[in-house]
This record gives C-alpha cells, sequence and structure tokens, in this order.
C-alpha cells in the first residue's frame, strides 16, 4: 500500500506553546484511520495542519507526495480539490436546501454547466443514502443523521480522494451512529476512499477504522489495528479503551474476529 499523507518529524506551536514536536504519522492509501487521544492532544491541530489551515513551524506534510508549502496557488487549489473536510461543527449553510449545499463547492470550484450540477448532485445524494425529494429541503427540516449526510455529500462534491472528519458521530442517537458508520465503510469500499477521522466514539472506530493512531506528548503515541493499539501501556489509552464500555466493544470485536 503506498501512502497518501505523510507528517514528517512535524512541529505546531501556538506562540511558544509546543502542541506537536517530532511527530511522524503515515496515512495509507485506502485505509479509514482513526484519530484519538485526550482532550487538548492536538487531533484538530493536526488534521487543520495536514489540510493547511494551521501554519507548520518544524518538519513537513506530504500529501499525494506533494507539500502545499512549496506549491503555487493554482498547484495549491487542483491539491486542495483532492480532499473533503467534514468539521464537527460544519453546520450546513442554514438559508440554503440540501440541493444549493450540495452544490456549494461545485459552483465555487466553477466550470460545470447548470445540467452538470443538477447531475452530479443527484449522484452524491443517492450515494449517502437520501432521496431526490429531500433535495429542495432545508437543513432544519432534517433530522441529525441526515445533516450528516448531505454534509458528507458535500465534502465529496468534486470526488474527493481523502476525506476528514472531525468526530462524524457526535450529536447522534446510537442509530443514526451506527448507519453513519456503515455509510462510510460502504463508500469507502465503493470509491476506494481514504479516510482520517477523529473520533470520540468507540463504538463507531471498531465499525469503522483499519488503523488507530493515539496522539499524546505531541507525538503519535501509537499506530496499529485497534486491538493492538489497546494495550499499549498509558494512562489515556487505559481509560479509553478499557473503562467499562470500552471492555464491552473490545470483546464484541474479539468474538467478531473469532467468527469463522
Ligand atoms: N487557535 C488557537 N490558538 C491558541 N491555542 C490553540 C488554538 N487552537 C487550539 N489551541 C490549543 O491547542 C491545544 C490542542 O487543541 P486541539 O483542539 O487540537 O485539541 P484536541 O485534541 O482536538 O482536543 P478536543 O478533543 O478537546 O477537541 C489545546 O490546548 C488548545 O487550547
Amino acid at each position: 500500500m503506498s501512502s497518501v499523507i505523510r507528517c514528517i518529524d512535524l512541529g505546531t506551536r501556538f506562540g511558544s506553546r509546543w502542541i506537536h514536536r517530532h511527530l511522524d504519522l503515515e496515512v495509507q492509501a485506502g485505509e479509514i484511520l482513526a484519530i484519538v487521544g485526550g482532550s487538548g492532544s492536538g487531533k484538530t491541530t493536526l488534521l487543520r495542519s495536514i489540510i493547511g489551515l494551521n501554519p507548520i513551524a518544524e518538519g513537513s506534510i506530504e500529501i499525494f507526495g506533494q507539500s502545499l508549502d512549496h506549491l503555487n496557488s493554482e498547484a495549491g487549489r487542483a491539491l486542495r480539490q483532492r480532499w473533503g473536510v467534514l468539521f464537527q461543527l460544519g453546520a450546513l449553510f442554514s438559508a440554503l436546501t440540501v440541493f444549493e449545499n450540495i452544490a456549494f463547492p461545485l459552483r465555487e470550484w466553477g466550470g460545470f454547466r447548470k445540467e452538470d450540477i443538477c447531475a452530479l448532485v443527484a449522484l452524491k445524494l443517492q450515494m449517502v443514502g437520501l432521496r431526490p425529494e429531500d433535495a429542495d429541503k432545508l437543513p432544519a427540516e432534517l433530522s441529525g443523521g441526515m445533516v450528516k449526510r448531505v454534509a458528507l455529500a458535500r465534502a465529496l462534491a468534486l470526488d474527493a480522494e481523502i476525506l476528514f472528519l472531525d468526530e462524524p458521530t457526535s450529536g447522534l442517537d446510537p442509530i443514526a451512529a451506527a448507519d453513519f458508520d456503515q455509510l462510510l465503510r460502504q463508500i469507502q469500499a465503493d470509491i476506494g476512499l481514504t479516510v482520517v477521522m477523529i473520533s470520540h466514539d468507540l463504538e463507531s472506530i471498531a465499525a469503522t477504522a483499519d488503523r488507530v493512531a493515539v496522539l499524546s506528548g505531541g507525538k503519535v503515541l501509537s499506530i496499529g489495528p485497534l486491538q493492538d493499539v489497546a494495550q499499549v501501556d498509558d494512562p489515556y489509552v487505559r481509560n479509553f479503551f478499557h473503562g467499562s464500555r470500552g471492555e464491552l466493544v473490545l470483546q464484541s470485536l474479539q468474538n467478531r474476529s473469532a467468527t469463522p
């Protein structure tokens, strides 16, 4: 497998306070990587740095072998078009319909004919499991799960190859969260998407992630399959993976892998 994202000896800071130092991370093509870590461990800052929203102080970040820092604005725009982002509070534009929300990046990017935009929006709606008649609804008329689906369709509107998600299941009830996990896994398998997802939801991570990276002390403390990472001797890991809910999730994972 080839890596699509590489953070090499990365350092980030706000003023004199370092958030990451000597951080190395590789994301493989076509995997779903979950990033976990305690509150304030720098998960969102790492994601924002990868997509160029946060300046880096040391080291480098390459996406598809290219560094945003070394690209002119046109090449940077072309590279940015290859990923989509769904932020935790990435609310939809409340005054715009579902159709207009999904069409937004297509219009912003430019060059699409009106009929192409209609066809692409219809395709993305179908991809995220929404009905054609949902296109005319306003965000206020949607359930929480539907809002996430529209946001996902918008993030994938330009045929993103990488999807960045910040706590995608937060605010969803367990059934809507499980539906979203299943949808994510299905889309990832259908189009070979690479997904980098920040999550505090262990059930969601167990249902979707191929690998888990634990951030601690400004670095990647451990990275690998969930069962391996859960064995690391670290206070955050013990608390996150081995609380009563964590043990249940690990147990059901074990049962799943033991079933022929
Ligand atoms: N724009 C900013 N200016 C100054 N400090 C910031 C800024 N953004 C984040 N920080 C600080 O950087 C640290 C890491 O924040 P970050 O949001 O990346 O953590 P996180 O792991 O995503 O946390 P959480 O799980 O609580 O969302 C925190 O101490 C935060 O207060």
